[in-house]
């Protein structure tokens, strides 16, 4: 067979070649692979074009009587990934239990709770990040600030946006701060934390927004024109009495004056980078100074 549809056909009818009279058609090669937690995972086959009717029939009866065999096996939970182009096949398993946990790009992972009592699964992301810069210029006292332009109230802020997948914390302020003013700056410190739950720019999700002290290494002004209406190296001790700023960059900028004043020491939450045991990977934990006698404790 010739056409979009051979792969689809081909992938239906499964590692048995078993056509579409039995009752689960081409599914019943398809297997679930059970995870650590007494669940099964199934990933359904990327292929062209969107199922028709005859093979979400098929779908629908190879999903009934393969929950019906996870349960009688006590597997607590099944975990369905759906290919975008086979989103119709979302419809069927929402049609016998299952909802969405989260969707990527190029699909939707569907979940069912087959333990005992309410489900137990854990939810998806729940949080974005944000991280702004205060870039503080030592020896002139100045402070790098911004205004918005996409919002309606032109207060100052620091310069930040949000983080991307996979990066630090400290990175993200020193790329934003760099995209936004063209100041070239780096990691110091964390300064503050906020946490804002139902936040709007979050599509309703929670907020946390993370303020750095960052120092910076080139102090020419060249900012972005698309996101920001002005941008300025302002005095530190203005900003922090001015009104004419949002109410956590005003915060910010008292904590960054009594800083800068009695000693950073006094403000800082630093990093420190180690080993992860399980991932092979390094983690970068955030806390204020501990002194070398504490940390080489045993
Ligand atoms: N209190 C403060 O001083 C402020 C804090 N924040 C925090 O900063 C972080 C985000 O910083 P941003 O500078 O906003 O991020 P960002 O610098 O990464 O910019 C986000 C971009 O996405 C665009 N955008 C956002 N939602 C959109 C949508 N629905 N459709 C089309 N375009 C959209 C924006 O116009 C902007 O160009 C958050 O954590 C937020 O809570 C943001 C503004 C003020
Ligand atoms: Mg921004």
């Amino acid at each position: 067979m010739a056409g979009p549809g051979a792969g689809l056909l081909r992938a239906l009818r499964g590692a048995r070649g078993r056509g579409w009279g039995s009752a689960a058609g081409g599914w019943a090669g398809l297997r679930g692979r059970p995870d650590k937690y007494g669940g099964v995972s199934v990933e359904l086959p990327q292929c062209q074009p969107r199922p028709r009717r005859r093979e979400r029939a098929a779908f629908g009866r190879w999903l009934r009587a393969s929950v019906a065999q996870w349960q009688e096996e006590g597997r607590v939970a099944v975990w369905l990934h759906v290919p975008i182009l086979q989103s119709g096949l979302a419809a069927v398993a929402a049609s016998q239990g299952f909802a969405f946990h989260h969707a990527e790009s190029g699909s939707a992972t569907l979940m069912r709770w087959l333990g005992e009592g309410p489900s137990r699964l854990p939810g998806y992301a729940t949080h974005q990040l944000g991280v702004a810069g205060a870039v503080l210029d030592e020896n002139a006292g100045k402070v790098l600030v911004v205004q918005d332009r996409n919002k309606t109230v032109n207060a100052w802020k620091f310069p930040g946006g949000l983080s991307n997948p996979g990066e630090d914390i400290g990175d993200t302020a020193v790329r934003e701060v760099f995209e936004e003013t063209g100041i070239k700056s780096e990691f110091k410190s964390i300064l503050s934390i906020r946490q804002q739950h139902q936040h709007p720019g979050a599509f309703g999700k929670s907020d946390m927004y993370i303020i750095c002290r960052l120092e910076p290494s080139s102090f020419n002004i060249n900012f972005c024109q698309q996101e920001c209406l002005r941008c300025e190296w302002m005095d530190l001790d203005e900003l922090a009495r001015t009104k004419h700023a949002t109410p956590i960059t005003s915060n910010v900028a008292k904590l960054l004056l009594y800083g800068y004043r009695e000693g950073f020491d006094k403000i800082d939450i630093t990093m420190r980078e180690f080993p992860a045991v399980y991932t092979g990977r390094f983690y970068k934990l955030y806390h204020r100074e501990l002194p070398e006698s504490y940390r080489n404790m045993t």
